[in-house]
Parts: structure tokens; sequence; C-alpha cells
């Protein structure tokens, strides 16, 4: 995304607002829980393995939650839920840093911090297992370089997921040495969400690179699909907060996580 490229307005007000952020100071160190772990761990124990996210709202959300998110991590937990991710995004998404340490105080899987880095300083704000970078917010003008941001990322101890949109995304990912990939089918150029986007870039992704889909996963069909185009796990917001009618986090969450269960149960009883 160079900065004469297309954005939707509601994207380029949250690239304005991430490139006025800065860190918190001092420099931040953690120890990670492992997220690969944590997906084998959860299909071992015969779930789908999908990070369940705290999203308060955002541009494309029909509402706003305002439930405790130490509830809503609990409950997403309870669910069956192998991560969380928890936004710490302030101007559109409703997310804090504090709310993220309070909700990794109270599980004991990954959490994933969800927001737009684009400087090193940026990394220095709280301690999470995973932080994320987005391959086409780090090719606008003023920005830190990706594989910069990955090595300094992994010296504080953080995991890395990198997010990508395109085939040539990937390749940029893999060149910066990525090891933890994922495909976002909701285009931030556009805000348009299309599952067919997993899909045809999967492939170009090699074993051995754990890999996440993300966005726009409604339904267990869903969730089958994006396991049958090859995602090791899937990244949940909006089905599982349900902004406009605020249903049950953790029901929401059970439905999702039991998606290839429920399959083989059927096709089990169907024989
Ligand atoms: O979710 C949005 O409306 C959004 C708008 C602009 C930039 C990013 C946005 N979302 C970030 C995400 O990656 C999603 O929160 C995440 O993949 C979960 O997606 P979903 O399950 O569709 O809520």
């Amino acid at each position: 995304m160079g900065d004469s490229e297309e954005i939707a307005p509601a994207v380029q007000s949250i690239l304005d607002a991430a490139r006025e952020r800065g860190g918190s100071g001092g420099r931040v160190s953690v120890t990670a829980r492992s997220l690969p772990d944590a997906f084998d761990a959860a299909a071992d124990a015969g779930r789908t393995p999908v990070i369940a996210e705290i999203k308060p709202t955002s541009p494309t959300a029909d509402g706003e939650r305002t439930d405790d998110p130490v509830d809503l991590a609990r409950q997403m937990v309870e669910g069956g839920a192998a991560a969380l991710s928890v936004l710490t995004e302030p101007d559109h998404f409703g997310g804090s840093a504090a709310t993220l340490e309070a909700v990794r105080d109270a599980v004991d899987v990954p959490v994933l911090r969800k927001d737009f880095i684009l400087h090193e300083a940026q990394l220095d704000v709280v301690e999470a297992d995973v932080i994320l970078l987005i391959v086409r917010f780090l090719e606008a003008d003023g920005t830190d370089d990706l594989a910069d941001l990955l090595t300094a990322a992994r010296e504080r101890g953080f995991q890395v997921l990198v997010e990508t949109h395109t085939a040539a995304e990937v390749e940029k990912a893999l060149d910066a040495g990525a090891d933890i990939i994922g495909v976002n089918n909701r285009d931030l150029g556009e805000l348009a969400v299309d599952l067919g986007t997993f899909e045809a870039v999967a492939p170009d992704v090699p074993e051995g690179v754990t890999l996440i889909a993300e966005s726009g996963i409604q339904t267990a069909d869903d969730v089958r699909r994006m396991r049958d185009a090859g995602a090791d796990a899937l990244l949940i917001g909006s089905a599982i907060m349900d902004h406009d009618a605020a249903t049950d986090v953790e029901a929401n969450t059970r439905r999702l996580t039991r998606a290839d269960t429920d399959a083989v149960e059927t096709t089990t009883t169907d024989t």
C-alpha cells in the first residue's frame, strides 16, 4: 500500500492515527506462550484451532460490545478458543493496552496484540505473546522495514503474525523471515471480504509455516472451507463478538471450534 494507492477512508484514518502513536518508553521483554503449540493442543483435543478476537467495535461492525473484556476472554476460552486476539487500537476498535494486560493475566492461552504497528517504538507498549505486522501497511511511506520490525519483535520475545492479502505479499513475508503467516480475507483497500482470497493465496505458503485464515469466517461451513484450503488455524472476531445482537460469546466460540468434530460426527452418523 504505497501512499498513492486507493484505500478505504476508514483504513486511511487508521493509518493516520497509527502514525501518531508512540511506545510506552521502557523496552518490553516477554516470555511468550507458544502459538503453534496452542494450535497443536487444540487439534489434539479434537477442537478446531481458533484465535477468538476481542474487538469491542470496528469500522465495519454494526454496534459496540461494552461487556467486560476479561469476562469475554474467559467465555471464549471456555468455548474452546486455542488463543485470543485483543485489539489495542483505541480510536477505531475501542481497544487498549490495559485491556490486553488484564486479559492476558486472566487466561493461560497465548494472546495476540491486534494493532497497526508501523515503528519499532510501538512494540514497547504491553507484553503479549504474539504481535501483528501487516505487510500492506508497512509499504506506506515513512514506516519501518518489515524484516527489521520482525527482528526487533523477536528480540523482545514476541512471536510475530505477518498478515498478507496477496501472493506477492506472502513472498515479501517469507523473504522477511516470517514463520507465522495470516492471509486476510478482508481487502484493506475496499474493506470487502471474500473467503476465496485465502483459497487463492494459501497454496503459496510453504509447509512448515503456520498458516492462519483471517476475517469473514461466520459459520461452521466457513471454518471447514478454510481448513480444507489449508488453514492451520482461524482468526475470528465479528462472528464471535456478534456486535449488534450481543449473543453468548461462549456458545458462538464453541460452535466454531467444534466445526471439524461436528463434520466427522455427521459423516459417521450418515454412514
Ligand atoms: O474489522 C474491521 O472492520 C477492520 C477494518 C479495517 C481494518 C481492519 C479491520 N479488521 C482487522 C482484522 O483483521 C479483523 O478484526 C480480524 O481478522 C477478524 O475479522 P472478523 O472475523 O471478520 O471480525
